[in-house]
């Protein structure tokens, strides 16, 4: 039987299990179901999924998220402030200030350090985000430049599409009262309907003002989690595409496990500002 260390970290308790590949290895063709089985709440550990914090050719560390379905996502908002953390608080990273390498690209990301070097607060620069239809992807809009608040319907719901990607795919519907979102009845068939080619996180907001908004996500291969930071970055885009919050404005996001602050920069760029923070460490028995 062998034995794999890992720390179980969480994001406003979106929690996956972090595992350090600059001590471990695992085979590639395991990582997929070592990510469901890892994140099995009755037979695993129970988590979101698991990610991986790997050496990297192009930055001191480089993350890899699967969600707990066993598939690969390009990026993660929360995962990435876990990475962070654990990257300066195990001495991957000696700066405050660091790259990160995703599947989706180069992040830089920042911690703010409490007593005794802890980490408290990370924000990462998520990069600009992409609104081609082609690239997010999703299909049925090729004829524009941006999908924003067009007609779709699910179940026969109607429901206005905002669409965008952080690297990974976000269908960002705004409702008017969050609390009755459609999140259980139409997240798992808004995430694999076959306008998404890749499958879609999907998100439901009710806009507060114009630098507030309630948040609600169903995740593409992991169902209802506390919260989402790609997500959370999506959804203050696409308030902002339908001229209902301002760039350049940090964005509260209230989000079922805390609050991010999210900013579309001028120059293009997301920021997001949150917490990260461990939950325990310990190792997994794998091949039993
Ligand atoms: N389920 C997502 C990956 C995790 C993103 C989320 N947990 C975040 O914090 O951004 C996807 O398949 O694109």
């Amino acid at each position: 039987m062998d034995t794999l260390k890992f720390t179980k970290m969480h994001g406003l308790g979106n929690n996956y299990i972090y595992i350090n590949m600059f001590e471990e290895t695992i085979d590639e063709a395991e990582l997929a179901k070592l990510a469901v089985d890892i994140s099995n709440p009755y037979t695993g550990i129970g988590s979101d999924g698991m990610i991986l914090i790997c050496p990297s050719e192009s930055a001191p560390v480089k993350m890899r998220i699967f969600n707990n379905d066993g598939s690969e996502a390009k990026n993660c908002g929360n995962g990435l402030r876990c990475v962070a953390k654990y990257a300066y608080e195990n001495d991957i990273v000696k700066e405050t200030e660091f790259q990160i390498e995703t599947l989706g690209g180069l992040v830089t990301a920042k911690v703010k350090t409490e007593n005794n070097n802890k980490v408290s607060l990370v924000t990462v620069n998520m990069g600009k985000p992409i609104l081609q239809p082609q690239q997010i992807p999703v299909i049925g809009f090729n004829h524009l430049q941006q999908v924003v608040n067009e007609d779709v319907s699910f179940n026969d719901t109607p429901l206005k599409l905002t669409a965008v990607s952080m690297g990974n795919p976000h269908a960002v519907f705004f409702v008017d009262n969050i609390e009755d979102a459609p999140l259980h009845s139409l997240g798992p068939i808004i995430e694999k309907d076959p306008m998404f080619p890749d499958w879609v996180n999907a998100e439901f907001v009710e806009l507060v003002s114009k630098s507030e908004m309630h948040f609600r996500v169903w995740e593409r291969g992991s169902g209802i989690t506390q919260a989402c930071g790609t997500g959370a970055c999506a959804a203050a885009v696409a308030a902002v595409l339908n001229n209902r919050a301002a760039r350049n404005t940090d964005i509260t996001v209230h989000l079922a496990g805390g609050d991010l602050i999210i900013n579309w920069k001028d120059n293009g760029d997301v920021w997001m500002t949150g917490p990260a923070e461990i939950i325990c460490t310990g190792e997994y028995h794998t091949n039993r």
